[in-house]
């Protein structure tokens, strides 16, 4: 049985509610969200022992931060407590032409303010199959950072599978670091990176290129590079997104091994009901397909693909769908039939 371990922030999600616009709005939906923790859900949903790793403060709110992990079926038992808040983002819902907009409350959160040695790695990581972090933590502080980096390296030294979401984030990286300072050295750790070339060579502090991911030919000798760069990685993947509008979007993928390139095939998703965690939904499917159907990258990519996909049609940050309704979907099931 696979066992994941995700590390990062979980936040309370403020969103407007029918696209109103911030200034709008007299009331903000709660929910709970956040990069990793969004993966677990994924995780869990498709019968996998996930748990989730972060720090929260020991108030009412980190409480309830806690009892939505337990409620999500995310195993929460090495979750530490201290620091002074549980971290926000507000969320104003997009329609048409005008795109979503998140503005981040996040500072000096119990997670912001995490610090190495705090947690017992190699008692946390015993038994797991898997470490996932996300591009996200080493954003928020210089501590955080730190942390992450901690639990990396014990990752590695106990030979378990990591895979890291790049997931940038332009708004956080305010602490006086740029990515290619402080990725590099996270990075290399790494078995699975997904992300974008361009978000990879940024981070990676290689210089920019215009990638065309429909070149067969000049796409691996750009991933190869990374190969060069990360010894320790053996699979990259991304989506390949393009928006019509907030409500429609084409949505394919990519992933390649270190020597041959898998697609998967485009799938138009309109109407979008929340874009937001389609990217660890993503993260949650790839996990899943690459530690489940061993050496079958193609149908690790689909599945990655169609989850990517199905979140959209789901409000809040977490892939609600079960393994069999992402099956379903990749066995062609994609029309809205009413199941019975
Ligand atoms: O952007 C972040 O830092 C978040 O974690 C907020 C959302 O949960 C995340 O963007 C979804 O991927």
């Amino acid at each position: 049985m696979s066992k994941i371990v995700a590390f990062g922030e979980i936040m309370l999600r403020l969103s407007t509610e029918r696209h109103l616009r911030f200034s709008q709005s007299t009331a903000f939906g709660a929910s709970y969200g956040g990069g990793e923790f969004n993966v677990c859900v994924s995780l869990a949903n498709y019968g996998l022992d996930a748990e989730f790793v972060t720090r929260l403060p020991e108030n009412e709110i980190g409480g309830s931060a806690l009892k939505e992990m337990r409620k999500m079926n995310v195993e929460s038992k090495n979750i530490i407590f201290g620091g002074e808040r549980l971290g926000i983002y507000f969320l104003e819902t997009g329609a048409g032409t005008r795109g979503s907009n998140v503005v981040y409350d996040r500072a000096h959160s119990s997670m912001a303010t995490i610090e190495k040695g705090l947690v017992d790695w190699e008692k946390v990581l015993e038994g797991a199959t898997w470490f996932h972090w996300s591009g996200i933590t080493p954003a928020i502080s210089q501590s955080a950072a730190e942390a992450c980096l901690e639990a990396i390296k014990v990752a590695h030294k106990m030979g378990i599978t990591i895979s890291c979401d790049l997931n940038y984030r332009s708004k956080l990286w305010q602490y006086g670091k740029t990515p290619s300072e402080v990725m590099p050295e996270m990075l290399q750790y790494s078995n699975v990176i997904l992300g974008d070339i361009d978000t990879a060579y940024f981070m990676l502090g290689i210089p920019k290129v215009n990638p065309n991911y429909q070149d067969e030919k000049s796409l691996p000798v750009l991933y190869t590079k990374l190969f060069d760069l990360i010894p320790n990685l053996k699979t990259v993947a991304t989506t390949l997104r393009y928006s019509v509008s907030a409500s429609h979007q084409r949505i394919g993928g990519v992933l390649f091994n270190g020597k041959a390139i898998y697609h998967a095939a485009v799938k138009e998703v309109t109407p979008v009901v929340d874009r937001v965690g389609s990217g660890d939904a993503f993260m949650g499917g790839l996990i899943y397909g690459l530690s489940q159907y061993e050496n079958d990258n193609q149908k690790a990519l689909d599945f990655a693909v169609a989850a990517c996909c199905l979140k959209h049609t789901i409000a809040g940050d977490y892939n609600l769908v079960t393994l069999k309704e992402v099956e379903n979907m990749l066995g062609g099931d994609s029309a809205g039939l009413v199941s019975r």
